[in-house]
């Protein structure tokens, strides 16, 4: 039997990248705007991306405390659906981003132990959707795309917030299906499990997620 789970490829950097992740049934696609990451695109970059994502596959910018000066240059420089704040923006920020620029907001929030599944219900209150990800270790370079899962059994029995939302953290083809069971996740975001070395996107991988999630 087939599911309806919307997928997320996060963290493209060519066409390529593009076309895998659309021919095999994207429902989002991410451009990561963080210097310090390897996966890190210029407004320039993800501006002539865009172009080629097809309609109904929405285009999501990834940035890390973006202030209003970089967040002005990067809705004026690429056509978006929506922003994804994956750093330690308040619930109050994240209101003003949604307001200020008139796209959805998908706050990222990290979960290493039951303990972080309070602030939950603050960003949901204002966001659009959540992305539910694994806490960074302490010492990691990046606040995402880590390829590290967090406890899965976290989430069950707390299945339902007033927003959508999307599980993420060290998703494979090989453990997806088992996420989502153990989760009740309908959206699901990958980055490194589709990656055949750091921040290089492989066409295959991505093909095996979405048959994997889906199936
Ligand atoms: O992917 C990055 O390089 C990145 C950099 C800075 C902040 C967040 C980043 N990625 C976040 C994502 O949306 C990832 O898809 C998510 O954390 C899951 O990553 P992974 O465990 O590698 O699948």
């Amino acid at each position: 039997m087939s599911h309806d789970i919307r997928v997320k490829i996060c963290g493209l950097r060519t066409g390529a990248d593009v076309a895998a992740a659309a021919s095999a049934g994207s429902s989002y696609v991410g451009f990561v705007f963080y210097p310090k990451s390897p996966r890190n695109v210029s407004f320039q970059e993800a501006a002539a991306l865009a172009v080629d994502v097809p309609m109904g596959v929405a285009k999501v910018a990834l940035v890390v405390n973006a202030n209003d000066a970089f967040l002005d240059d990067l809705t004026a420089a690429v056509p978006l659906d929506m922003l994804q704040l994956h750093g330690s923006e308040t619930p109050t920020r994240v209101a003003e981003v949604k307001a200020r620029y008139g796209l959805p907001v998908m706050k990222a929030v990290g979960i290493a132990d039951a303990s972080d599944l309070a602030q939950i219900d603050a960003y949901a209150a204002v966001a659009d959707q959540l992305l539910i990800d694994a806490k960074p270790p302490k010492n990691a370079d990046l606040p995402g795309g880590n390829g590290l899962a967090f406890d899965w059994t976290l989430l069950a029995g707390r299945k339902y917030w007033t927003v959508p939302w999307m599980l993420a953290g060290g998703l494979t083809a090989d453990n997806v299906a088992e996420a989502v069971r153990l989760t009740g996740a309908t959206q699901v975001d990958v980055s490194s499990g589709v990656e055949g070395s750091v921040g290089v996107k492989d066409a295959g991988l991505i093909s095996a997620f979405l048959a994997a999630a889906q199936a």
